[in-house]
């Protein structure tokens, strides 16, 4: 990391779709990087793009009006300028990297767009709506020499890293063998039908917008865990309770991790929201770790270390915390500045491999669910 008088490395955005997602990245891009300790990177906000060019100048008015972080304290002299369509964006000559919110069904066509453009592009998650689109796009971005990600910004929590050293540098619950991990929301009763999470044409439901939280734990703490030795997981099985429309009310999936002897349950809905307390639960031979409401965002993480024997056994209790200042994307934006300012195509944390890894596994849940796209909302099939 680069001393504090030394200038940071700037990184400029350009911000596609101004939605709700969008609007949290813009906010959190604004932050001043020393709230978290940081001093190497920056972020200018150079363009933001939506369907229509007055919620594009309101975005900016209301999330960014001097620009990012680098913008505010006066390393990039231009401020943010709004474009009433993507390409506009894609094609603006002081963005470096475009950002993609938009809804899931658009993932595909406009990353395909921006890396047309020659932009490196953060694409929020789901990636796409399948494995062979993300594999499309993987390969586009590596023809090109473009950074590519997907936007799992919860890989990139302090709170991860340390939770990966008191599981496996400190084995400090023994032999992992399972984990659980929910995440749902009570969208049902609480959003319209036409909203994009219960759209069919926007490829609506529980798996693809909640379900890559639960499985990031599963991957955090069984696929890296080092002696699975980057093992993809086996014996998948998946059960979808769906609605009239086709989308998944609940969905349930377990995934095997034969080296480890270890198990993840992971489960989504749509229909209630997930407890608070505990959410996602790591249990290994000598206790277990878990984790509080939200999915997405834990802040805090308590270690129950106990001995190894026959039913429950007393603990003694450790909690971690971790404030987040802002929503907390700004850390995946902080490691994808790094990146590209090293010339790194992919970014060791949420490595392309591990996204068609993952879209794979949401491929296979569907196919078990019963779970089909309305016809053409898929660009990129892979031949049956
Ligand atoms: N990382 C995270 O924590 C989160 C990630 N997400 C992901 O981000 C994506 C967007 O989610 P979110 O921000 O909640 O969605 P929103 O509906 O709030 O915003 C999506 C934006 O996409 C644009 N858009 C383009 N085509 C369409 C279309 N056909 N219908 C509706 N909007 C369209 C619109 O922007 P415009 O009108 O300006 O063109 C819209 O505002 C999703 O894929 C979701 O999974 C969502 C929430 C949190
Ligand atoms: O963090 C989240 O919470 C709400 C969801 O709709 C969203 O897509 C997800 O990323």
């Amino acid at each position: 990391m680069s001393s504090t008088t030394e200038k940071p490395y700037v990184l400029r955005w350009g911000i596609v779709g101004c939605g709700g997602i969008s609007s949290s990245f813009a906010k959190d891009l604004v932050l001043a990087p020393s709230t978290r300790n940081v001093s190497d990177v920056a972020h200018a906000i150079a363009a933001c793009g939506s369907r229509s060019l007055e919620k594009a100048e309101e975005f900016i008015k209301g999330n960014c009006p001097e620009g990012g972080c680098a913008q505010v304290a006066g390393y990039v002299k231009s401020k943010p300028v709004a474009k009433g369509n993507y390409e506009d964006v894609f094609k603006h000559e002081d963005v470096d990297i475009i950002y993609i919110g938009t809804p899931h069904t658009s993932h595909y066509v406009d990353c395909k767009a921006a890396l047309e453009s020659g932009k490196h592009v953060l694409l929020e998650k789901p990636a796409t709506l399948n494995q062979a689109e993300f594999i499309a796009l993987g390969e586009m971005a590596k023809s090109k020499k473009l950074f590519l990600m997907e936007a799992v910004w919860t890989r990139f929590f302090p709170l991860v890293q340390e939770l990966q050293d008191v599981l496996f540098k400190e084995q400090a619950i023994g032999e992992i063998r399972r984990v659980n991990s929910d995440f749902s929301l009570a969208f049902l009763n609480n959003v319209p039908k036409t909203h994009r999470l219960l759209n069919p044409e926007l490829a609506g439901g529980g798996l693809l917008d909640l379900g890559p939280y639960p499985l990031v734990w599963a991957m955090l703490t069984l696929f890296q865990n080092p002696k699975n030795e980057r093992s993809p997981p086996t014996n998948i099985t998946a059960s979808m309770i769906k609605d009239e429309s086709g989308i998944d009310l609940f969905t349930n999936w377990t995934l095997d991790f034969p080296k480890l002897g270890a198990r993840a349950a992971l489960s989504v809905t749509v229909t209630v929201n997930s407890p608070k307390d505990c959410v996602t639960r790591i249990q290994g031979t000598k206790g277990e770790v878990v984790l509080p409401w939200p999915t997405a965002r834990p802040d805090t993480f308590t270690i129950r270390r106990s001995q190894e024997g026959l039913r429950p056994q007393p603990y003694v209790e450790d909690i971690r915390t971790f404030p987040i200042v802002g929503t907390g994307l700004h850390w995946e934006a902080d490691a994808v500045a790094r990146s590209i300012r090293d010339g790194r195509l992919e970014n060791e944390k949420m490595p392309i491999s591990e996204t068609i890894l993952t879209m794979g596994i949401f491929d296979k849940v569907r196919r078990l669910g019963g779970y089909v796209f309305p016809d053409g909302l898929e660009k990129v099939t892979t031949k049956k």
